[in-house]
């Protein structure tokens, strides 16, 4: 288990305050927030390559060191994934993936191959990273992180150059890999299916402190603020007094309707396609509201809603 406790570290601002929280072998933790929330750094000070200033990481009982203690930063049984993968250019695919591998290991091919499969770059193993495209090298960079199979992965942004052809496929692959595997991967990111989809849990960060955590459905069906649900969605805050639903203010487009008629008349003034359907922006007393509508809806005309 790791065991991170009341951690808290500033550059010159304070980054994070009294961070706590634990997760087990095969668990998927997504920490999400707003740029500069300090994600990195949390991966950073767990990893080692950050002293801890307050608060202690253990893992299964061991307390870590951090860099003070450690000649090489990083903790042997963990592997970190920084945004600017770590690639060697100038040898191929396969050397890159085997770095951390011993030439003596009779299955170090083997593995190199399997890796590779995991990440769909098996074609390109003779290739050298120079000539690999961004999100090619991402992807070789998370199979040398797998390499010498950690315990612990920490991944910072993992599909930031990966497009959208190979994302949906690369994540199912990847997570189901990390859990066969038992790994637990600590994953910093603002990509809401990362997230949603695959994470047992969520931390939420704002203002260096953990502002919301739980399972996915909890952190979206209950968001603690408009901030927590903002990260899923646009979010709209309406008094129960004029939405008339009762203990609940914040409503995400889908959960307001337009109907035929109503007390509540709005003035459309943008429709943005979304491919299921449209998010359409009006105005509602001076406020901005984003609604879901199967069909776009011509500017300023007047439709009226009704809150779920
Ligand atoms: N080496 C450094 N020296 C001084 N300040 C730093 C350093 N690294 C990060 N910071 C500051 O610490 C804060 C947290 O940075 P961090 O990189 O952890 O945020 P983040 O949530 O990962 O951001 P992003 O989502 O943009 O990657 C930011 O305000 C950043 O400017």
């Amino acid at each position: 288990m790791l065991k991170v406790k009341n951690i808290s570290f500033s550059y010159s601002n304070e980054v994070l305050n009294n961070i706590s929280f634990t997760a087990n072998k095969g668990d998927y933790i997504a920490v999400v927030g707003e740029s500069g929330c300090g994600k990195s750094t949390l991966l950073e000070i767990i990893y080692g390559l950050l002293h801890i200033e307050k608060g202690t990481v253990f893992w299964n009982n061991t307390k870590l060191l951090g860099p003070t203690f450690n000649l090489i930063p990083g903790e042997g049984f963990m592997k970190y994934l920084p945004q600017d993968f770590d690639l060697m250019p100038y040898i191929t695919v396969e050397e890159n993936v085997g770095k951390n591998l011993s030439y003596l290991d009779k299955n170090r091919s083997k593995r190199i191959a399997e890796l590779l499969e995991v990440v769909d770059m098996s074609n390109f193993l003779k290739t050298k990273v120079v000539n690999l495209s961004g999100g090619q090298k991402q992807r070789v960079a998370i199979a040398k992180v797998l390499a010498k199979e950690p315990e612990v992965l920490l991944l910072d942004e993992p599909f930031s150059h990966i497009d959208n052809f190979r994302k949906n496929k690369l994540r199912r692959s990847l997570f189901k890999y990390l859990k066969s595997q038992n790994i637990l991967c600590i994953v910093a990111t603002h990509d809401t299916t990362d997230a949603l989809s695959f994470a047992n849990e969520i931390i939420v960060l704002k203002d260096a402190k953990i502002e919301a955590q739980g399972t996915p459905e909890t952190i979206y069906n209950k968001p603690k603020n408009a901030y927590v649900a903002s990260f899923f969605n646009e979010i709209n805050k309406v008094p129960s007094k004029i939405s008339g639903v009762k203990n609940k203010q914040l409503f995400y487009p889908n959960e307001i309707k337009i109907v035929e008629n109503s007390a509540l008349k709005v003035t459309v003034t943008s429709s943005y396609f979304k491919g299921s359907y449209y998010l359409i922006e009006v105005e509602f007393k001076g406020k901005t509201l984003f609604i879901e509508s199967e069909c776009s809806i011509e500017n300023d005309e007047v439709v009226f809603i009704e809150f779920n």
